[in-house]
């Protein structure tokens, strides 16, 4: 008998591989054509294309799911040379293994067919049932400047991730290479390009992204912490994202020498849970702002079943059952099961929550 969610993480891995493919198209061959969403915030023609693409496999295997994703087909509706420049990459966009294409189901069929895609991810989420959370590109900024992103996906049942996958195209495919932010646009993809995923009681792997069938995987595991003083920390790049200055005070605190590592995007819990680094710290910088499950679900997911302990500032498990946010919860905290009740006490000695 194949072990529980076997189908689920295939076509979820197959899926994120595809939509890998055209994020890499339009790092690599087009103008990225980005457009602002209301919140200000950047969307590419990537965003959507792998959006599209990711729902269409999710529909043709599970049709009765649902899906909460990102971003809404409203704009490509009444602007046709984007909605044009989409299709094109969609519709020409697939593996290059002829049996892992079929198992995504085939081809969208035309443009509407297209934004009707897109706008299966209009779920509101919540408590009950089997809910997929996609970040087609996540970390958008990132992928702007040639840095880490990561095309996200997770299953939810009932609340609870049970799948988590996250494509990383530009982190190096060695677990053990060494922990860089950013990586310098124009250098060449050789060695980079990851596979990471998780399945609830069964461990976290890691295996190189491939264009075709998946390459086979390895076993990921956290590093285990014995002197915190040593540890390296990530956090986002964007000021506006996490709160930096607490962040640095937390890592003196706690004897941290080691410069933080800034990078995009859920590559840091990916980096965390393989080893290259120890701790992800994201420290709200608002009062107001909601954390978005499509940002976390996934690599929640694969840290915890590589060894570690997410939680929010308050010390709770990040809450997917609510809705497209995280409304219980504010900030993250990601270290090692072992270390993760230290640089608890420190975030919250820092934050006067104690
Ligand atoms: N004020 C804020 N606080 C925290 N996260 C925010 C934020 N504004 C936007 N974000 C989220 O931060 C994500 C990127 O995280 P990071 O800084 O770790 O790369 C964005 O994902 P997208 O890039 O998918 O839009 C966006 O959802
Ligand atoms: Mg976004
Ligand atoms: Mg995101
Ligand atoms: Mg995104």
């Amino acid at each position: 008998m194949s072990s529980p969610y076997a189908k689920e993480l295939e076509i979820a891995q197959l899926a994120v591989q595809r939509a890998a493919i055209l994020t890499k198209r339009v790092f690599h061959e087009k103008a990225k054509g980005t457009v602002s969403k209301d919140d200000k915030s950047p969307v590419t023609i990537g965003d959507f294309g792998a959006q599209a693409l990711i729902i269409a496999a999710l529909k043709a295997n599970f049709p009765a799911d649902e899906i909460v994703a990102e971003e809404e087909a409203a704009q490509l509706r009444d602007d046709a040379p984007l909605r044009q420049t989409i299709w094109d990459l969609v519709s020409t966009t697939q593996l290059s293994d002829a049996a892992a294409e079929s198992a995504l189901g085939g081809a969208i069929k035309d443009e509407d067919e297209m934004l009707t895609m897109i706008d299966h991810g209009a779920s509101k989420g919540g408590a009950k049932g089997r809910i997929w959370a996609i970040d087609p590109i996540d970390g958008t900024k990132g992928f702007l400047r040639g840095g880490q992103y990561a095309v996200c996906l997770a299953l939810m049942v009932d609340g609870d991730v049970k799948v988590g996958v996250l494509g990383c195209p530009n982190l190096p495919v060695d677990d053990a290479a060494p922990l860089t932010g950013s990586m310098e646009s124009g250098q060449t993809d050789e060695g980079k390009g990851c596979l990471f995923s998780g399945v609830l009681g069964q461990g976290a792997t890691s295996r190189p992204l491939t264009t075709g069938s998946l390459a086979p995987e390895k076993k990921i595991a956290m590093k285990a912490i014995t002197d915190i003083a040593a540890a390296t920390f990530c956090e986002s790049v964007e000021a506006g994202h996490s709160a930096h200055g607490d962040q640095a005070e937390i890592a003196k605190k706690l004897g941290i020498t080691n410069p933080s590592v800034r990078m995009d995007s859920q590559a840091k819990y990916a980096s965390i849970a393989r080893g290259a680094g120890d701790i992800y710290l994201r420290l709200p910088v608002s009062a107001t702002y909601q954390e978005k499950i499509w940002d976390h679900a996934a690599g929640d997911l694969i840290v915890r079943e590589a060894g570690g302990a997410v939680t929010d500032i308050h010390g709770k498990r990040l809450d997917f059952s609510i809705g497209r946010t995280l409304a219980n919860n504010k900030g993250v905290v990601a270290a090692p099961v072992g270390g993760h009740p230290q640089v608890l006490a420190v975030v919250q000695e820092v934050l006067s929550l104690k």
